[in-house]
C-alpha cells in the first residue's frame, strides 16, 4: 500500500470551475466512475460526452493529473448530481471486462487491503491486447505452375506445399531471396491471404477417451460430474496420494463441463512453470488441444494473445502460474488448483496474496466449481473439508499396479558421511544397486547452488549480501556469489575482502551443485545432472532435462523442490533425501507441515510405474514427528499433532493472522513512524497486535524494516481490522507500508 499523501488529488475536485457553466446550460448528464490501474483510493467520476455509449467494463481514456490515462468504466450513473466533471476523452474499445472480473477486483482490494486500482493493474497486463490482432499475409499454392521453372522457384514451391507462411518465412524455408517469392506471387503461382498474427486457441474436444479409471477414480469422477451438473460454486478437495490419478480425475470434471457448456472457461493453476510442459502435453493428449499458457515468462506477443482470447471468451482452458488468477475471464466455470498446498502459491513480494485462497474466492464470486488437488493438502483445506465446507474426495492408493514407495531413515549419527561429504554409506550402497539395475536415483536437497555460506579460512569472515542480513550462496556453475533474497550477485573474489588472504574463501555446507559433484566422484561412469531453478532456466531447458530423465538418459538427478514435484519418471526407483532435517528448525509456523509435504512429494517421485520404489531420508532426528509420520505413512498422526499446536496457539486455520511491514531508508524515522502506527491500532475484541519488532530480515536493499503481527480469532474479519487501522494513520512518503493477509513468510 502506498502512503496516502502521495496520491494525486481526485480529478472531480481538481478540475471543477469553468465547466460549471456548461453543465448548468445543458442540464444533468450521465457520468461514469472510472477506475485506473494505479494506487488511487477509488474510482473517479467523469462526464460521458454526448453520443458516447458506455457500459461497465469498457476501456476508456480520460484526463488524470494533467495527462491522459487509460482506465475502466466501473459504474455508469444517470447523472452527475450537479457537479462539474471532466469528460472522458474517448472509448478505447477491446473486450469489455466482465462483471465477475470487476467484482473480483473490488473484493480482492478489500480483502488484501489494497487500493482497487492496484488489483486492476494485475488484471490489465497487456494494453495492446485491447486492439484486434494485427494481420499478416501468408501464401499458399494456387495450383498454377510457373512457365519457366528454376531451382530457386522449385524450392519455394516445395516449401509452400505445407502450411501457409509469410513471404519472409517462405524465403527462409526455401533458402532463397525474397524476390523469388515475390516473383511467384506476381505470376499468380502463390496467392496471399490475411490471417491474424495472434491465432485463436483450439477448442478442447471433450469426447475423446481418457484412461480407463479404476473403481475409486471412477467414483471420484462421478462426484465431480455431479458437482458440475449442479452448477454454481462448490469447492472440492481431491486428497489423493502421489500418483493416484488426481489429474486424470479432474480431467473428467473438465470434460463433463465442456460437454454441458462448450463456451465454459476453465482455469488450471500450477505451482511451478517447470511442471507446465508435461501437464500441457497431457491436456493435449486428453482434449486434442493445448491450453492457453500464462506465466510471467511468456513473451509480450503471447501475453497479448492469451489476454485477448481470454477476455473475449474464446480461450477455453487456461493453464498458468498464480498470476493467471487475475485474467479477465468472462465465463469462468471451473478453477483447479493443482498441488494446492504448495508454498509458491503465496506471493510474498509486491502485492502479497495466496493464489489458492483467491481462487476459492473468485470461484465463489463467479459461481464456478473450484477443485483443489494435493497429496498433502494444507491443514487449512483439510479443516475446511472436515467441517463440510469442501467436498472431500479421497484417492488412497496409487493407480494401476504401482505401489507407494517404502520410506526408511538413515540416522546420520550412526552413519556420518566423511568430512566434506554429504552422502552416507547406506545411501551410496542403495544408489549403487539401483545404478547396477539400470534404474534411476533422485537426490533431493532443497538448496540451490554449491554452498549456502562462504567464509574465510584465515579470519572467519562470512560473505554477506550488501545492505541485507543474508549470506551469499556460492554457485560454482557460474562462479558467482548470489543473494537469494535480493538477487545481488558478484564474481567470487580471489582474496578475502576482510583480511586480504588469497584463496581463503571456502564454501561451507551443501547445495545441489556440491552434492552432484560428490555423486560424480562416487559414480564416475554415471550420468549425473543438476535440476534447480538456476541451473535449468527457461521452459525449453526444463523440458529437455525432464525428457532425458523420462527416457532414462540420466542415472542420478540431483535436484531442489523443482525436481520433487509432479513429475512422472517411470524408471526412478530411489529417492535419497540428503537433509531431511532442513526446514524443521525454522521458526516459521508451517515449518513442520512444509517439511512433511516436501518430503512426501519428493518420496512420491519413486516407483510410479511397474518397478517398486524406495525413499531414504538422511536425518539427525529420526524421532521427529514429521519424519516418524512419513516413515509410518501415518499422515493423520502428524496432522493431529500439528492441529493441536495450532489450535492451542490460535494459529491458522483456527485463528487469523495479518502482518504489517513498514520499511524506510532511515532507521530513526522508521522507528518514530512505527511508534505512531502502533499507537493508532484500534482496540477490537479478539484481536491482538504484536510489535513493532525488527523484522528478522531487518535490512533489505538498504531499507530498514519493522513488522507488526496481528493475531485474531477466526470469527474476526482481519482485513476489515487492517483497513480500519490503516485509515487512522498517515504514513510519510519515504516510508512504505504493506499489509500481508495470512502471511507465510515471517521475514
Ligand atoms: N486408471 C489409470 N489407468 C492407467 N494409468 C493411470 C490411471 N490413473 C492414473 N494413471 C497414470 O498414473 C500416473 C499418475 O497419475 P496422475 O499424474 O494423474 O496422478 P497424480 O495423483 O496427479 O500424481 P501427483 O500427486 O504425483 O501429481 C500418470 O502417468 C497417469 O496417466
Ligand atoms: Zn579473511
Amino acid at each position: 500500500m502506498q502512503g496516502s499523501d502521495r496520491l494525486p488529488a481526485c480529478p472531480s475536485t481538481l478540475y471543477s470551475g469553468s465547466r460549471h457553466v456548461l453543465s448548468d446550460l445543458f442540464g444533468p448528464r450521465p457520468c461514469a466512475a472510472i477506475l485506473f490501474p494505479l494506487p488511487l483510493p477509488e474510482a473517479f467520476d467523469y462526464a460521458i460526452p454526448e453520443g458516447m455509449e458506455l457500459e461497465p467494463g469498457d476501456h476508456v481514456a480520460a484526463p488524470l493529473g494533467g495527462r491522459m490515462a487509460q482506465g475502466v468504466v466501473w459504474e455508469v450513473k444517470p447523472e452527475s448530481g450537479g457537479r462539474a466533471l471532466k469528460s472522458i476523452e474517448h472509448a478505447i474499445g477491446g473486450p469489455r471486462l466482465g462483471e465477475g472480473t470487476r467484482r473480483f477486483v473490488d473484493w480482492a482490494a478489500g480483502y488484501l487491503v489494497e487500493p482497487p486500482g492496484v488489483i486492476l493493474r494485475q488484471v490489465l497486463r497487456s494494453t495492446s491486447a485491447l486492439r484486434p490482432s494485427p494481420v499478416e499475409t501468408v501464401y499458399r499454392l494456387s495450383g498454377a505452375q510457373p512457365q519457366r521453372q528454376t531451382p530457386a522457384r522449385q524450392a519455394v514451391l516445395e516449401a509452400a506445399a505445407g502450411e501457409a507462411m509469410s513471404a519472409a518465412d517462405l524465403a527462409r524455408a526455401a533458402g532463397v531471396s525474397g524476390s523469388v517469392v515475390k516473383g511467384l506471387v506476381d505470376l499468380g503461382v502463390l496467392i496471399g491471404e490475411d490471417r491474424p498474427t495472434d491465432p485463436p486457441f483450439d477448442d478442447p474436444d471433450p469426447y475423446r477417451e481418457g484412461v480407463a479409471l479404476n473403481q475409486i477414480q471412477a467414483d471420484a469422477a462421478i462426484t465431480l460430474r455431479r458437482l458440475v451438473s449442479a452448477g454454481g460454486f462448490q469447492c472440492a478437495l481431491i486428497d489423493g496420494v502421489t500418483g493416484s490419478g488426481k489429474t486424470e480425475v479432474y480431467f473428467e470434471a473438465i470434460a463433463e463441463l465442456v460437454r454441458r457448456e462448450p463456451e465454459a472457461q476453465i482455469l488450471v493453476l500450477l505451482p511451478e512453470i517447470a511442471l507446465t510442459q508435461s501437464v500441457m502435453d497431457r491436456f493435449e493428449a486428453r482434449f486434442g488441444a493445448r491450453p492457453a499458457l500464462w506465466h510471467s515468462d511468456i513473451g509480450q506477443k503471447e501475453r497479448r494473445r492469451v489476454w485477448r482470447e481470454v477476455a473475449s471468451g474464446r480461450a477455453r482452458i487456461v493453464a498458468g502460474a498464480r498470476s493467471a488468477l487475475f485474467l479477465p475471464f468472462t465465463r469462468l466455470r471451473c478453477t483447479i488448483v493443482d498441488e494446492e498446498h504448495d508454498p509458491t502459491y503465496k506471493q510474498d513480494e509486491g502485492l502479497t496474496y495466496h493464489a489458492r485462497d483467491l481462487a476459492v474466492a473468485r470461484g465463489k464470486l463467479e459461481g464456478a466449481l473450484t477443485i483443489l488437488a494435493s497429496a498433502t493438502p494444507s491443514l487449512e483445506s483439510l479443516v475446511n473439508a472436515e467441517a463440510g465446507r469442501y467436498v472431500h474426495i479421497r484417492l488412497p492408493g496409487r493407480a494401476g499396479t504401482a505401489q507407494l514407495p517404502e520410506i526408511d531413515t538413515i540416522d546420520l549419527r550412526d552413519f556420518p558421511p566423511e568430512k566434506g561429504n554429504w552422502l552416507s554409506e547406506p545411501l551410496i550402497a542403495e544408489m549403487d544397486q539401483v545404478y547396477e539395475k539400470g534404474e534411476q536415483s533422485l537426490l533431493y536437497l532443497n538448496r540451490r547452488g554449491f554452498a549456502p555460506l562462504v567464509l574465510c579460512r584465515a579470519c572467519g569472515h562470512k560473505m554477506k549480501s550488501p545492505e541485507t542480513d543474508r549470506w551469499l550462496v556460492e554457485h560454482r556453475y557460474t562462479g558467482r556469489l548470489i543473494c537469494h533474497t535480493t538477487g545481488f550477485s558478484m564474481p567470487k573474489p580471489k582474496a578475502c575482502p576482510e583480511c586480504g588472504a588469497q584463496d581463503s574463501l571456502t564454501g561451507v555446507g551443501p547445495g545441489v551443485e556440491r552434492v552432484a559433484e560428490e555423486a560424480r566422484h562416487r559414480f564416475p561412469d554415471a550420468v549425473v545432472e543438476v535440476f534447480s531453478s538456476d541451473t535449468t532456466q527457461g521452459a525449453d531447458a526444463v523440458r529437455a532435462l525432464v525428457g532425458r530423465m523420462e527416457r532414462g538418459e540420466i542415472d542420478i538427478l540431483v535436484g531442489t523442490q523443482i525436481a520433487a514435484k509432479g513429475h512422472n519418471f517411470p524408471r526412478l526407483t530411489l529417492v535419497g533425501v540428503v537433509d531431511a532435517d532442513l526446514g524443521l528448525a525454522g521458526g516459521d509456523l508451517r515449518a513442520g507441515e512444509r517439511t512433511y509435504q516436501m518430503l512426501v512429494q519428493a518420496a512420491g517421485r519413486a516407483g510410479r510405474a511397474d518397478r517398486p520404489g524406495r525413499a531414504l531420508l538422511q536425518t539427525h532426528q529420526p524421532d521427529h514427528e514429521a519424519i516418524q509420520a512419513l516413515v509410518a505413512g501415518d499422515r493423520t498422526a502428524f496432522l493431529d499433532a500439528e492441529r493441536m499446536m495450532r489450535e492451542m496457539l490460535k494459529l491458522p486455520p483456527y485463528g487469523r493472522l495479518a502482518a504489517l511491514i513498514l520499511s524506510g531508508p532511515e532507521p530513526e524515522r522508521l522507528e518514530n513512524c512505527a511508534r505512531e502506527v502502533a499507537a493508532a491500532a484500534p482496540h477490537a475484541e479478539g484481536v491482538e497486535v504484536f510489535g513493532p519488532a525488527d523484522a528478522p530480515l531487518a535490512v533489505v536493499r538498504g531499507r530498514w524494516r519493522k513488522r507488526f503481527l496481528v493475531q485474531a480469532e477466526r470469527r474476526v474479519d482481519v482485513s476489515a481490522y487492517m483497513r480500519a487501522w490503516m485509515a487512522r494513520v498517515k504514513i510519510p512518503a519515504a516510508i512504505r507500508s504493506s499489509v500481508d493477509i495470512e502471511p507465510y513468510s515471517f521475514l
